[in-house]
């Protein structure tokens, strides 16, 4: 099963029924049940392999859940930033690239929003480089520029924090603090919010909400 649009509940925007993964006869989790409202930040914990990356992967609809079904709000804009910042790119240039998506939905000011996003990183000094030509570090920020420059309902960040300093997480934090869409990020930490939701690795989860 896959993902089906329209749902039965005004304040959410998603809804996990039963959600299951397996890969290769192995169950990475199962019963999963929890929805996403409005404007919601919601933290995805668990250890090392128990089903972040591919929760995130089912919930953005790159992967199909081979149990249960995600119903998203019809026409939902979901922003999404990988595990691995290389997968992210598609331009050679990084101010290209940031501003790539805006491009693609035929925003006016793409290339000025995607430098103020770059500026507001500290890293417009790396505007004309290859994004093949960046530190690990400067790789995740222009990976996280591409993302958080889009206006979204629903943010899927995988792991944003990482290799990043201190004083970028602040940054980071405080464009997330800004934004009105809804955030679920996997992180092993860096950010507190209320809200989690924990994996436990092959078995269920566990959230404030259940
Ligand atoms: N393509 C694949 N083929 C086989 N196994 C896979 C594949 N992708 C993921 N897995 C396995 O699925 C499990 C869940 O992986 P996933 O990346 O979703 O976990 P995670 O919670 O995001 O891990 P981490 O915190 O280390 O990033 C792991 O045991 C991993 O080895």
């Amino acid at each position: 099963m896959g993902v089906s649009f329209g749902n039965d509940c005004e304040c959410c925007m998603l809804k996990a029924k039963d959600l299951g993964y397996c890969i290769e006869d192995k169950i990475i989790f199962e019963n999963l049940n929890f929805e996403i409202s409005w404007g919601e930040r919601v933290l995805l914990k668990g250890k090392n392999g128990s089903g972040k990356s591919s929760l995130l992967g089912i919930l953005q609809g790159f992967l199909k859940p081979s149990f249960g079904v995600v119903e998203r709000e019809r026409e939902l804009r979901v922003g999404y930033l990988f595990q691995e910042s290389e997968d992210q790119f598609i331009a050679p240039s990084v101010l290209e690239d940031v501003a790539f998506s805006l491009l693609a939905k035929g925003e006016e000011r793409a290339e000025m929003r995607a430098r103020e996003m770059l500026e507001r990183l500290e890293i417009s000094h790396l505007s004309e480089k290859s994004l093949y030509h960046l530190s690990g570090g400067e790789q995740r920020l222009v990976a996280l520029a591409g993302v958080l420059v889009l206006e979204c309902d629903l943010y899927l960040l995988d792991e944003p924090f990482n290799e990043i300093d201190s004083l970028r997480q602040e940054i980071i934090k405080s464009i997330i603090q800004e934004k009105n869409g809804a955030f679920l990020i996997a992180t092993h930490g860096g950010l507190e919010w209320e809200r989690e939701i924990i994996l436990h690795s092959h078995t269920q989860l566990h959230s404030d909400s259940l």
